[in-house]
C-alpha cells in the first residue's frame, strides 16, 4: 500500500498556519492530520468543526481527522459538513462503536478507529468489515512531543496481520513520537499511513521533505 504522510497540525504554528500546510503540501504529504480533543476523553482541548471548515475552503490534502472525544457520533456529520475526508473514533470513547462507523459512512467519509496503547488488539477485530482505516496510538492520545512507546511496535505488527487475515484494503496508521529516526521501525512493521506533528513542524519544508524521501524508499 502507498505510504502516506499525515502531518499533525498540532503541532504548527497557529499564526502560520496556511503557509506550514502549503509547505507539507509541497514537500509530498498527502493527508492532514487534524487532533480534535474535547479535555474529557484527553485532558487537553483543542480545536473543533470551525477550524477544520477554515483548512478545506484553501486546502486540497485529505482531512483525516482524529477525534479523541467521548461519544463522537454527536459530533460526526458536522466534522463531515466541515469538510473531513476521514473520520476517526476511538473504540474506548463509544458505547456503539458500530454505530458511530455507521453514522461517518452516511456522511460520505472514510471511517477510522483508533485504539491507545492499553487497549488489547484484539478489539479490533469486530470492526474488520466496516472500517477504511485503523489508527493505533503509539503515545498516550491528549498531547504533541512525546516519546514513542516501544511496545507499539509489535502492536503495529498484530494489526498488520489481523488486516492481512481479513483480505480488505485497510490502511494502516501510528500516531505519536514518530521521526525520521524511527519511521522505517514503524514502516518495517506492517503501517503505511504515519502521523508526525513535532517532528514534522519544526522546519516543515525540511522536515517533511526528509520524511517523504524515507517513506518513498518503502513504496
Ligand atoms: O493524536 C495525537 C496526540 O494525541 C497527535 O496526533 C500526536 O501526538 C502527534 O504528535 P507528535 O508527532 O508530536 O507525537
Ligand atoms: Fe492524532
Amino acid at each position: 500500500m502507498e505510504k502516506i504522510l499525515a502531518p499533525s497540525i498540532l503541532a504548527a504554528d497557529i499564526m502560520r498556519l496556511g503557509e506550514q500546510i502549503e509547505a507539507v503540501k509541497n514537500a509530498g504529504a498527502k493527508y492532514l492530520h487534524i487532533d480534535v480533543m474535547d479535555g474529557m476523553f484527553v485532558p487537553a482541548l483543542s480545536y473543533g468543526m470551525c477550524v477544520v471548515e477554515s483548512i478545506r475552503k484553501s486546502c486540497d490534502m485529505v482531512l483525516d481527522v482524529h477525534l479523541m472525544i467521548v461519544e463522537p457520533g454527536r459530533h460526526v456529520e458536522a466534522f463531515a459538513k466541515a469538510g473531513a475526508d476521514i473520520i476517526t473514533i476511538h473504540l474506548e470513547a463509544c458505547a456503539d462503536a458500530h454505530e458511530v462507523i455507521r453514522q461517518i459512512h452516511s456522511c460520505g467519509c472514510k471511517a477510522g478507529v483508533s485504539i491507545k496503547p492499553g487497549t488489547p488488539i484484539e478489539v479490533l477485530e469486530e470492526y474488520l468489515d466496516e472500517v477504511e482505516l485503523i489508527l493505533i496510538m503509539s503515545v498516550e492520545p491528549g498531547f504533541g512531543g512525546q516519546k514513542y512507546i516501544p511496545e507499539s511496535t509489535e502492536r503495529i505488527r498484530q494489526t498488520a496481520e489481523l488486516i492481512r487475515k481479513s483480505g480488505r484494503e485497510i490502511e494502516l496508521e501510528v500516531d505519536g513520537g514518530v521521526g525520521a529516526g524511527n519511521v522505517e521501525l514503524v514502516l518495517e512493521a506492517g503501517a503505511n499511513v504515519i502521523v508526525a506533528g513535532s517532528a514534522v513542524f519544526k522546519d516543515p519544508a525540511k522536515n517533511a521533505a526528509e520524511m517523504m524521501s524515507i517513506l518513498k524508499k518503502w513504496d
